[in-house]
């Protein structure tokens, strides 16, 4: 089980200050979408030059023209990219065959899918490397959470890897853990704890022990 760092409310220099404080503890780093669209792929490049022994994602959140967006994004440095489980099969596809082309995955983002096992399964049939559930910011804001769509496409999905994000944290963690996703996405849950190596080193200590806190 892997632990993805996402990074969404900073700018590159404060994205290299956070890494450093806990790259011992995550296997990915999360260019988030905010960080994309403030500062471009030249995010991506600067992580995965600073830190070559991680995985650096680009959040792309991808919806067409997804060959050359995923071309973009691996010249940048990217071993991940996220493409919207809504684009078109077609684009689905071109995402999957770039990125096997270039060495790299593809990440399908499942906000704001309303029949979640359904599509997984059409995702899962289309190639994709890691599903991901997923409820953005403002859905958390609403009171909403992923929990139970992990649980639905695990029992769909037969190749592609599983992911979770939106509002994991330490105290949420427990129930994350015992769905066995294979990546668990944590954004504030990290980044926006006072103490983020402290909250990270708890993630993955209860992430390598399993689920009895
Ligand atoms: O993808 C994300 C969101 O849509 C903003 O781009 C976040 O990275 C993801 O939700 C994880 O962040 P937290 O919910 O703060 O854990």
């Amino acid at each position: 089980m892997k632990l993805q760092l996402a990074l969404d409310l900073v700018n590159i220099p404060e994205a290299i200050e956070l890494v450093k404080e806990v790259e011992e503890y995550i296997d990915i780093v999360e260019i988030g979408t905010p960080i994309i669209n403030l500062e471009g792929l030249k995010a991506v490049k600067a992580i995965k030059d600073e830190f070559p022994h991680l995985e650096v994602l680009a959040d792309m959140k991808v919806i067409d023209a997804a060959a050359y967006e995923v071309s973009n994004a691996a010249k940048n440095g990217a071993d991940l990219v996220t493409i919207l489980a809504q684009a078109d099969n077609p684009t689905i596809k071109a995402a999957v065959e770039e990125a096997k082309k270039q060495g790299k995955q593809i990440v399908v983002d499942m906000i704001s899918v309303k029949d979640v096992q359904t599509r997984a399964k059409e995702l899962d049939e289309l190639g994709a490397d890691y599903i991901a559930v997923h409820t953005g910011l403002d859905m958390q804001a609403e009171g909403q959470d992923s929990f139970e769509d992990l649980r639905s496409i695990k029992s769909v999905v037969k190749n592609a890897k599983t992911a979770i994000a939106g509002g994991i944290k330490l105290e949420n963690l427990p129930g994350v853990i015992e769905a066995q996703p294979d990546l668990i996405i944590v954004g504030g849950g990290i980044a926006g704890q006072e103490n983020k190596k402290e909250a990270a080193a708890k993630i993955r200590q209860l992430m390598n022990e399993g689920v009895n806190l």
